[in-house]
């Protein structure tokens, strides 16, 4: 039985090592906590963050991670954005040069501003570096709800064996060459997520969400391609198809936390309440640095900026986007209309 590993025992590492341990593959997670990986070996089930799903005997957990990478052709991190950089080094000596490292985590680094593909090859430079993201929440993949999902990487072939790695018939795997895309429209959609968590925690409605949904891919394809995206990307399964699943589930922590924020909490509190990672928060920070200084229009993200660092009020923030000045639809049309009518 070839072995794979998973760093990290959350909520995407578990329903990510249970898809994989379903197709017969020996898996072997990595916690950071030795009672923890104590605590899901006994009972056979990872009850502080994916509850109600029961590990097969081809799936275990150890602190060790030397133990947990050795050996394995493909070594998935599944931890916050903010600490791919600290597992890059945590492993950096141990990991072999053909292991292929595939990243789950959707976001950017704060401070740098870097992809996470970038704080990867900068720590690790020898290993092919692959990305997986889509609309998936962990809650649904475990329970073997059919979800597509997307790999990308420079490296096309070695895209393709991750696909062979996860495809099943509950998982549909597709391959993109747009590793910036893919990583963008993961990291990006984070933040429009939390924005329309707001809006349903001030009682606002469907149009309301429907139009952050459009005018948000809009400001993320915009920075996007600015970033060298191809725009196309953002058309699908981790562009738009991410952006529907965030915005309109349950399961989304980023919009639960919105709809703390809407209904009055503060950040600490609703941090608090949420328990896992809010990767929109730190998302809206870096996207208003890095739009500011090449000069992109973001205004939903500085809107929410404004909400969550310059103590406006969400109810505040939305007039202030409604009341922005006239534009055209869609730029490049507006512009080509506007020259044609003269
Ligand atoms: N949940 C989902 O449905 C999906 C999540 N993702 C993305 O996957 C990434 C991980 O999310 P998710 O699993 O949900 O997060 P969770 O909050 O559920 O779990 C985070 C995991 O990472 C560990 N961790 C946190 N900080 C560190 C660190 N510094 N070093 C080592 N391990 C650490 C945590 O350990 P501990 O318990 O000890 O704190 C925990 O095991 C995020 O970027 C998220 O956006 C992508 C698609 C779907
Ligand atoms: O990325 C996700 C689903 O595709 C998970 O989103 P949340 O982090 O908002 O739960």
């Amino acid at each position: 039985m070839e072995k794979l590993c998973v760093l990290g025992t959350g909520s995407w590492g578990t329903a990510l090592a249970l898809s994989l341990a379903k197709k017969g593959y020996e898996v072997v997670m990595w916690s950071r906590r030795s009672e923890q990986a104590e605590k899901i070996n006994r009972t056979k089930e990872n009850t502080e963050y994916l509850p109600g799903v029961l590990f097969p005997s081809n799936l275990t957990v150890t602190d060790d991670i030397k133990e947990a990478v050795e050996e394995c052709k493909m070594v998935v991190m599944a931890v916050p954005s903010q600490a791919v950089r600290s597992l890059c080094r945590q492993i950096k000596g141990i990991v072999k040069d053909d292991q292929i490292l595939v990243n789950v985590a959707k976001g950017l680094e704060k401070g740098s501003g870097k992809r996470l593909s970038e704080v990867c090859k900068e720590e690790l430079p020898q290993n092919v570096y692959v990305m997986l993201s889509g609309p998936s929440h962990a809650e649904e993949v475990a329970r073997d709800l059919p979800t597509t999902v997307v790999v990308a990487s420079e490296d096309i072939e070695k895209a393709e064996i991750v696909q062979d790695y996860f495809m099943s018939p509950k998982l549909r795997v597709y391959t993109n060459p747009d590793l910036i895309g893919v990583e963008l429209g993961g990291a990006l959609k984070n933040i429009i997520a939390f924005g329309a968590g707001i809006c349903d925690g001030l009682g606002f409605g469907d149009n309301t969400k429907a139009a952050l949904m459009t005018r948000g891919i809009a400001e993320i394809s915009r920075l996007g391609t600015a970033m060298g995206a191809e725009v196309v990307t953002f058309t699908g399964l981790s562009g738009i198809g991410d952006l529907i699943v965030t915005c309109t589930s349950m399961h989304s922590r980023n919009r639960r936390a919105g709809i703390l924020i809407g209904e009055g909490y503060s950040v600490e509190e609703t941090l608090e309440k949420v328990k896992m990672v809010v990767e929109g928060i730190t998302a809206t920070e870096v996207a208003h640095d890095v739009a500011e200084k090449i000069g992109v229009d973001m205004p939903i993200t500085n809107a929410i900026y404004a909400v969550l660092h310059e103590n406006v009020d969400p109810k505040d923030a939305i007039v202030g986007l409604m009341m922005r000045e006239k534009k055209h639809e869609v730029e490049q049309v507006g512009l080509s209309y506007k020259k044609s009518s003269k």
